[in-house]
């Protein structure tokens, strides 16, 4: 048994490589077929396990008030669903642009909910984590399962795929696009039929990319100036956007000649997360 009372853990980022909207459903989510990979990059963590029932969060909170703040909601509701008598005092470190499509604060829930399992010992099983963490958001599962997936659904039934090591440049033109906002646009393309077959022999895109196009100029400005590198894409309801390489010299290049109003950053990705690998590190 571990008597560990304090660590740090990522929260990393992730890509939707594509992103097809298949329809929408009744309560108003939609049908997706989407390819996640992760980062080995994103927020920082630390937990320090407290004998009081309180849950503190501190640090880069962005002036999200503590009760929604998606850290101290994914440690609640742990806490109440385990009746664990428990606290923790948590740290954040942002890294991750909010409202980018990179999905830092289902991340970070899901770093939440995979490091108080371990500190509070409360052993759910990765699926009962899911399906607790799928209450706070809809990509909050793959950060949960950890693994480069297919999602159907509304993002978390996932079926996992191996892909190649890759380098990313992943620029945030400093626009905050509402993922609430596109899914709600009656222009927003929800018609793609589902894929048949292998995925690899369909011409993939992200349906939400011409309506943040034209809902965010700067956007459609990011997209074309990425263009003179490589093909360029968008990753979930945006702002981010993405160019790949096969070596970090490639995507270190394109950072370095961003133009000053936007920010980056480069990334290889990986099929496991970070934050399964340092948790693994941590605790087996
Ligand atoms: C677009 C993606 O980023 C792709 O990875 C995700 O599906 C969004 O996941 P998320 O940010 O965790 O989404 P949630 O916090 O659950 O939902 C934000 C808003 O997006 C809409 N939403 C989200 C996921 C989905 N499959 N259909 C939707 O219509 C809902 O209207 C919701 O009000
Ligand atoms: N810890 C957190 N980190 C980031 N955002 C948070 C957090 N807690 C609550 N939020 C809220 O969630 C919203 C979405 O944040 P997030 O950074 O996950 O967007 P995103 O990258 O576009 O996500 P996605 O790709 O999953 O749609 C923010 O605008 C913010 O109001």
């Amino acid at each position: 048994m571990n008597n560990i009372t304090s660590f740090s853990l990522i929260a990393p980022a992730k890509l939707n490589l594509f992103l097809h909207i298949n329809g929408r459903r009744d309560d108003g989510y939609h049908e997706l077929e989407t390819l996640f990979t992760f980062l080995n990059y994103g927020d920082e963590l630390s937990f320090e396990l407290s004998d009081l029932p309180a849950i503190i969060v501190t640090g880069d909170t962005n002036g999200i008030a503590t009760t929604d703040n998606l850290i101290y909601k994914a440690a609640l509701l742990l806490q109440t669903q385990c009746k664990t008598k428990q606290g923790v005092k948590i740290n954040l470190i942002k890294r991750l642009p909010m409202g980018g499509g990179v999905g830092g604060g289902s991340s970070d829930a899901a770093s939440t909910l995979l490091a108080l399992n371990k500190l509070w010992k409360t052993a759910l099983s990765l699926d009962e984590l899911a399906h607790l963490g799928l209450q706070l958001g809809a990509d909050v599962p793959v950060f949960i399962h950890g693994k480069s997936a297919i999602a159907h659904g509304i993002g978390e039934q996932l079926e996992q795929v191996m892909l190649e090591q890759k380098w990313y440049c992943v620029v945030f033109p400093n626009q905050h696009v509402s993922t609430a906002k596109i899914f709600t646009h009656p222009e927003l393309k929800r018609d793609t039929p589902k894929i048949s077959g292998d995925w690899q022999q369909h011409i993939l895109t992200n349906d939400c990319e011409s309506l943040v196009k034209k809902l965010c100029p700067e956007v459609e400005k990011t997209l074309q100036w990425l263009l003179k590198y490589a093909p360029s894409k968008m990753t979930g309801t945006g702002s981010c956007c993405f160019v790949e390489f096969a070596t970090q010299v490639q995507a270190q290049d394109v950072l370095a000649n961003l133009p000053h109003t936007w920010q980056g950053f480069i990334a290889s990705s990986v099929n496991t997360s970070p934050a399964h690998t340092e948790l693994a590190a941590i605790f087996d």
